[in-house]
């Protein structure tokens, strides 16, 4: 049984203010980790000062996006192993509002991957669908290619410590539009049967899986009912967190559908 993970993911959104208020109201209000792991992802300005509120919490913070060199001359970027030394456990990677407006290419991301893996960190690793599915089946070979080439080079051990994370940017960012759960069940179950190919059928059944795009309170219940299904990276539903701890309570309480 693959144990849920629940991402929120702040992006560009809050104050220092904001986000010690919001961690300090939620960091004693989790489920124990053993039922689901909970993490926020927030701004590097605010990495430090929360990774040391929540030390003895079940919430753990998570990076947004790192650089892929440990040092050197680039200005305004953020080093893995900085993150690493930080505290922080998981760092997102290839975000489709980063493919698309930072430009990062597959070959980006595949170095940010190492890059992560290197420093020790977890790299949730985002792939991407632009339109609906039945509009066109290359659609498919194009999710499917970003998790190769993200993955490329990673070796069977570091997959024990990847998450990939299936966001459609169609459903990302509207509160409405999410992908149907067995839509969304079906993007997971391509990106296992892609790991299956790549690696093996353990490795596959092992790795988490979480879909991300206009996840709310309405369709979290039946996304979590799915096979494929081990989370959820929330967007915009995470950034209130009275709505947040209502997400995770709804993980907390799945059955869960996987089946490993
Ligand atoms: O990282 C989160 C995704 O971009 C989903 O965002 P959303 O929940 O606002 O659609």
């Amino acid at each position: 049984m693959r144990k849920p993970l629940v991402v929120g993911n702040w992006k560009m959104y809050k104050t220092i203010t904001e986000a010690v208020n919001y961690v300090d109201q939620i960091k004693g209000a989790l489920p124990t980790p053993e039922k689901v792991e909970v993490e926020i992802a927030v701004p590097t300005l605010f990495l430090q000062s929360l990774v040391e509120r929540t030390a003895t919490s079940p919430l753990k913070i998570a990076a947004e996006n790192c650089f892929y060199h440990d040092e050197g001359a680039f200005t305004g970027e953020t080093s893995p192993v900085a993150l690493r030394q930080l505290g922080v456990k998981h760092v997102i990677l290839g975000h489709s509002e980063r493919r698309r407006l930072f430009y990062e290419t597959d070959e980006v991301v595949n170095q940010k991957v190492h890059a992560a893996l290197n420093a020790g960190i977890c790299p949730i690793l985002c792939v991407d669908e632009t339109m609906k599915r039945g509009q066109s089946h290359g659609q498919v070979a194009w999710m499917v290619s970003q998790v190769i080439a993200g993955l490329k080079g990673v070796n069977e051990d570091e997959m024990a410590r990847v998450t990939i994370a299936y966001e459609p940017s169609w459903a990302i960012g509207s509160g409405k539009v999410a992908a149907t759960p067995s839509e969304a069940n079906e993007g997971c179950y391509l990106i296992r049967q892609t790991i299956a190919a790549l690696y093996n059928d353990q490795i596959a059944n092992r790795i988490r899986v979480l879909y991300g795009g206009s996840v709310n309170e309405t369709n979290l219940v039946d996304l979590m009912a799915r096979s494929d299904i081990d989370g959820v990276l929330i967007g915009r539903a995470s950034l209130d967190p009275t709505n947040f701890l209502k997400l995770v309570s709804i993980v907390s309480a799945s059955e869960g559908g996987s089946d490993a």
